[in-house]
């Protein structure tokens, strides 16, 4: 957003109702105030100044004195609209009485169609808002900004409400979710306030400077760094607060209000080339604080991960789970939490969607997908960041993706050193299993492939790094890559298709990576088999999964979702044509999306690549190339496909004229070229 010429800001204001005035007695016109906008600058420039310099600063008696009433007036009027404040972002967000209760609502100060232009209110927080204007522009004056930089508000009130021993514990209001929002205004409303009344406002510099206690006086408007932390100590009293914030998106912006006290978001912001955002979904496992706590303590920049863990647990029987959590260290990364009950949950795949759903908007320059009982080696981010990178410099849309080595509670030990498995040991092949399960499901399979293989150029043109090794399939949980992926991989605008893949399990990650693959990604996992990244508990021992959901009646109906599901990721892959009988309605979705119309399946390999890969019928064609040879291949049979999924088929197969030789080249040999035969 980019500040208004004012006057532009002042024919807006005009539009929405009468011009305010802090002195009821002058009533300039617009022009006057236009001109007059210099003076107003200084009108505020003592206690911009004291903004400056502590990072707060109060002006009282901010509106003009009936403003002020009329303010309480019409504010104390709409008690009942008020709601429970609650915290976080998106579908996060949850109530916490215990952090915050307080009740708030939000009011535009730019008339929707369902506000009146001329209501009470409507007039009131444009007034409010103009009076707030020249403390704006004396704020953005001080800051000496490049005439692109402007702090501005979003043109939106929040109203808060406290009484009755009301508070909000200790937080900050920028997060790196909104890293561009950096000053804090606040106008109180509270009559008659006195120390007993309670509810001041703790300001907490910075750590070592204590705090300070603000009297929510009335009509005092306070300012502060957004990023200071702060809460509100309990009420006894009826304290309204109206509360405005002022956003940039420039990096200059921030250093400006932020040098030299701001740490965590600076350094996301600037120092940072990078910041990773962290999806982790739970399934009642009492593992999942640790994983977190791992994560954090190991990653060589905590301060730069945006953590979003989904948990899905029994309120009762898992309340103690939760106990484990300690803040301390969680707090050292943005961490987002969101518990449901483990009832409504329906898969992994489901669970991470949502996670993305509802973060999709974080600021990171990374997404790490992971389980929920795993640790880390030292300095993973580090790592991931640097593989990617090698990765992109081979193909823009990359993923590093691979089954991690195990650990159990005996390698691992309380020092949380662990080992890698000793030799002979090599990288991890991610590739199907050639046995289609119970389901007809394809499973995915990670093998060590010993010895290390050399990097390879591969026929489709790919050359391998010496860091990576090209994987066939990607590992739910452990994929590295950016934001975007999110979108590749969920789908996030489309519910309704997606809704037909709830209660998958096994599936997930053969449909994931025909989404990655035929959008063009190339996954990679590392070659240096004793390159450590992160540690994957295996054993089930102790953990419940959400299969225990397919019991009872309501598990009837889960189970009804896992076989759709299914049916729908076997479609996808060519591995069944679809069973109508489940709904006419899903089977035109899915060829939709499988066409890639509906942003599922994409079309850029099919359309770009030597190899080509048609991923809807129940026959396929698969065409490789060489230098000297075209090879085409026609495969029938389900169970054929199945395999043929996982297959790098040898260079020298230049006609493959029978199946079983597909299925017998299931074997990486690596000095030769190779094509992946895919999806088909
Ligand atoms: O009302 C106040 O003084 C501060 C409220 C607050 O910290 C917030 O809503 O973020
Ligand atoms: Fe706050």
């Amino acid at each position: 957003m980019e500040k208004l010429p004012s006057n532009i800001q002042l024919n807006i204001l005009r539009m929405i109702g009468p011009r305010p005035s802090p002195n009821p007695n002058s009533n300039p016109s617009p022009a006057d105030f236009a001109e007059k906008l210099a003076d107003k600058d200084d009108q505020y420039s003592r206690e911009i100044g004291l903004f400056q310099r502590f990072g707060f600063a109060t002006i009282q008696q901010f509106l003009a004195p009936e403003a002020a009433l009329t303010a309480l007036h019409v504010f104390s009027s709409n008690h009942d609209a008020l709601r429970p404040a609650r915290i976080g972002t998106g579908v996060l967000k949850t109530f916490d009485p215990n952090v915050r209760n307080d009740r708030i609502r939000f009011i535009d100060i730019f008339p929707t169609v369902t506000a009146s232009v001329n209501s009470e209110e409507q007039k009131t927080v444009a007034a409010v808002y103009h009076a707030l204007n020249p403390v704006i522009s004396a704020i953005n004056a001080a800051l000496n900004l490049d005439s692109n930089d402007c702090l501005v508000s979003n043109g939106i009130f929040q109203l808060g409400f406290y009484s009755n021993g009301a508070r909000y514990q200790k937080h900050r209001d920028s997060s790196p979710f909104m890293p561009g929002r950096l000053v804090t205004l606040i106008i109180y409303l509270t009559q008659d306030w006195n120390m007993t009344k309670g509810g001041q406002l703790r300001l907490y510099r910075q750590t070592t400077h204590g705090h300070i206690d603000i009297a929510p006086l009335f009509n005092r408007l306070l300012i502060f760094k957004s990023h200071y932390d702060h809460e509100v100590l309990p009420a006894f009293c009826d304290r309204f607060a109206l509360t405005m914030w002022l956003y940039s998106e420039s990096l200059k912006a921030v250093e400006a209000v932020c040098a030299p006290t701001f740490s965590t978001i600076r350094s996301q912001i600037k120092t940072a080339q990078w910041s990773i955002f962290v999806s982790i979904a739970s399934y009642r496992d009492p593992d999942a604080y640790s994983t977190v706590e791992h994560l954090i303590k190991t990653a060589k920049y905590p301060e730069r991960l945006i953590i979003a863990v989904l948990h899905q647990d029994d309120p009762v029987e898992d309340a103690q789970l939760h106990a484990k959590k300690n803040d301390a260290i969680l707090s050292i990364a943005c961490i987002f939490i969101n518990t449901i009950d483990r009832k409504d949950a329906t898969g992994p795949y489901a669970a991470r969607r949502k996670i993305a759903r509802e973060m999709k908007n974080n600021s990171a320059t990374h997404y790490f997908q992971i389980d929920s009982h795993m640790r880390f080696a030292n300095n993973w981010d580090c790592i991931l960041v640097e593989l990617l990178d090698v990765a992109e410099s081979v193909s823009k849309k990359s993923a590093i993706s691979f089954y991690p080595p195990g650990f159990d509670d005996k390698n691992f030990t309380q020092l949380e050193i662990f080992q890698l498995p000793p030799p002979p040991f090599g990288p991890v092949l991610m590739k199907a299993n050639p046995v289609l399960d119970v389901d007809g499901m394809v499973r995915v399979t990670g093998s060590l492939v010993f010895p290390p293989p050399n990097p390879e150029t591969h026929l489709d043109g790919v050359v391998e790094p010496q860091s990576l090794i090209r994987q066939r399939f990607i590992a739910a949980g452990l994929l590295f890559s950016r934001p975007e992926i999110m979108n590749d991989l969920y789908n996030l605008a489309d519910d309704d298709v997606e809704s037909n893949l709830d209660g998958l399990f096994f599936g997930e990650e053969c449909l994931c990576t025909a989404k990655l693959w035929t959008r063009g990604y190339e996954i990679w996992g590392p070659r240096d088999p004793n390159l450590g990244v992160a540690f994957h508990r295996w054993s089930r021992v102790g953990r419940s999964t959400f299969w225990e959901n397919f019991d009872g009646e309501s598990g009837n109906l889960l189970k009804n979702k896992r076989a759709r599901s299914q049916a729908c990721v076997k479609f996808v892959l060519g591995l069944q044509s679809f069973v109508p009988s489940t709904a006419e309605e899903t089977v035109g979705l899915f060829q939709n999306w499988a066409a890639g119309k509906s942003n599922g399946v994409g079309v850029e390999r099919i359309k770009n690549d030597s190899l080509v890969a048609f991923p809807v019928s129940s026959a396929f064609t698969q065409i490789s190339t060489s230098s000297t040879t075209v090879a085409t291949t026609k495969i029938t049979s389900t169970a054929t496909i199945g395999i043929a999924t996982t297959v790098y088929v040898t260079a020298t197969s230049s006609s493959i004229a029978d199946t079983s030789s597909v299925a017998s080249s299931d074997v990486w040999t690596p000095s030769s070229g190779s094509i992946l035969m895919f999806l088909v």
